[in-house]
């Protein structure tokens, strides 16, 4: 992908407190189930405020290769379902929603589904969700290693359904994958998870909600297990959320630079893990208000280490890790062994990073323990990680000369991110950042 921006970047030091409102762009999470469910719909649906950004272009490319309309209009995203069409290959990119949330549509095709992506997507983790397909007695070739990218999801049309385990404890996009297309099963699904732990509860929420918002039924009332009635999918007219995990480097900046960021368009109620943000980040020392759809978070520079769970948000992760080695006591982040599986091992690769930098990050089974210390500048690294990337600015806005390589990483959910960065510190965001195309 090419770059607007030098390679590597030279992350911005603050150079005094903050005081910024940046609207960040839809919830990629939400922009890609809806794009399935439209998908699947027994009607046209109309998308607003819809992230563009790679993942999601990802997500539409494939539908659109399996015969569903997506056009981009003018303040909105339409979908026109249609016959879903196999004989076709789905580049996944390195867009776990693309490649979790799609193998059970491709089985209702007319034909075969080839799915492939980037080097980096070729080790995550897919088993647990290509088994529970074939215990549904689709057909799926392994191209490769068995249990990963690439494969070939044999579609005929319709799919018995019934009932299937699944082990989620690797990522919760097996879950919600088997969810979304289990309306348009002939017996529709019952769906248990059976494996130690289950990462990202949030988003699996989310993808019930979602659902019942478009007419289907789904019965969460036992733990760890779901029923979905078969049925018909309303095609909906919807206003996409802004991305709160994407508002995260941001409303960190006001922590690590002292300050106040302001999100505009922060939901009352939502089911994103960023939802979680107003509470961690007050035990990091910051306070946070929500005032009408404005929150506001406000930092003095001081930043206080934490013992987090982070099992229901793991994407903050690499966020809260970066704030972390900015803090003035240690932090502790749980709970998070399924990031090793993330768009690289993401412990791993903040463990080096921090570390590179001159300070004491240590993995554990499950998450890491960052020790304060004095940091100095040099390179980042981020692994084709969007959310590395945002972390190495996030560093850089304290310590001079933090070199963050291959910055248009971040076009994998938030394209301008660099601008939005710069006009944050600028204290204005730039005009045409937000809105539907953004
Ligand atoms: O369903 C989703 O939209 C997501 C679920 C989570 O995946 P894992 O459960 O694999 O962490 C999250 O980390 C990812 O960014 C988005
Ligand atoms: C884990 C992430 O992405 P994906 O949807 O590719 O799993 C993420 O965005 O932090």
């Amino acid at each position: 992908m090419t770059s607007l921006h030098a390679d590597p970047w030279s992350a911005p030091v603050a150079d005094g407190p903050i005081d910024a409102t940046v609207a960040v762009p839809g919830s990629k999470s939400l922009s890609n189930r809806y794009l399935v469910l439209a998908a699947l719909a027994d009607g046209p649906s109309t998308l607003r405020s819809l992230l563009v950004s790679r993942d999601t272009r990802l997500m539409a490319d494939a539908l659109r290769a399996l015969g569903v309309g997506v056009e981009l209009g003018d303040d909105a995203v339409h979908v026109t379902p249609g016959e879903l069409r196999g004989a076709v290959t789905v580049d996944c990119g390195l867009a776990g929603t693309v490649m979790r949330f799609l193998p059970p549509v491709a089985a209702l095709a007319d034909g075969p589904v080839r799915f492939t992506g980037d080097a980096e997507a070729l080790v995550r983790p897919m088993g647990p969700l290509l088994r529970a397909l074939r215990a549904l007695d689709v057909r799926v070739d392994d191209e490769g290693e068995p249990g990963h990218l690439p494969f070939t999801v044999h579609g005929r049309g319709t799919v018995r359904g019934g009932s299937v385990d699944v082990d989620a404890s690797g990522s919760s996009q097996f879950v919600s994958g088997l969810l979304l297309a289990a309306a348009r099963f002939d017996q529709g699904l019952t769906l248990r998870h059976t494996g130690p732990t289950l990462p990202s509860l949030p988003h699996i929420e989310m993808t019930v909600d979602v659902m019942r918002a478009a007419g289907v039924v789904v019965d969460d009332s036992r733990p760890e297990i779901w029923h979905v009635e078969p049925g018909t999918v309303a095609g909906r007219d919807v206003q996409v959320e802004p991305d709160l995990s994407n508002a995260a480097p941001f409303l960190c900046a006001a922590m690590v630079a002292g300050g106040s960021v302001r999100v505009p368009g922060w939901p009352a109620r939502t089911t994103q893990p960023g939802g979680l943000l107003p509470g961690i980040l007050t035990r990091m020392g910051a306070s946070a208000t929500l005032d009408g759809d404005v929150l506001t978070v406000t930092g003095t520079g001081e930043v206080r280490g934490v013992d987090l769970d982070l099992r229901a948000a793991g994407e903050l992760a690499p966020t809260i890790a970066a704030l972390a080695a900015l803090a003035d006591s240690p932090t502790r982040l749980r709970g998070i062994a399924h990031l090793r599986g993330h768009e690289t091992d993401r412990l791993a690769a903040l463990a080096a990073e921090i570390t590179r930098l001159g300070g004491q990050a240590e993995q554990t089974s499950d998450g890491l323990v960052i020790t304060p210390r004095p940091l100095h500048g040099g390179t980042w690294r981020t692994y084709a990680d969007h959310r590395m990337a945002t972390a190495g600015a996030l560093v850089g806005l304290r310590v001079p000369g933090v070199a963050v390589e291959d910055v248009a990483t971040t076009a994998k959910t938030l394209p301008g991110f660099v601008d939005l960065w710069a006009g944050m510190l600028a204290g204005t965001t730039p005009a045409g950042a937000t809105g539907p195309t953004a």
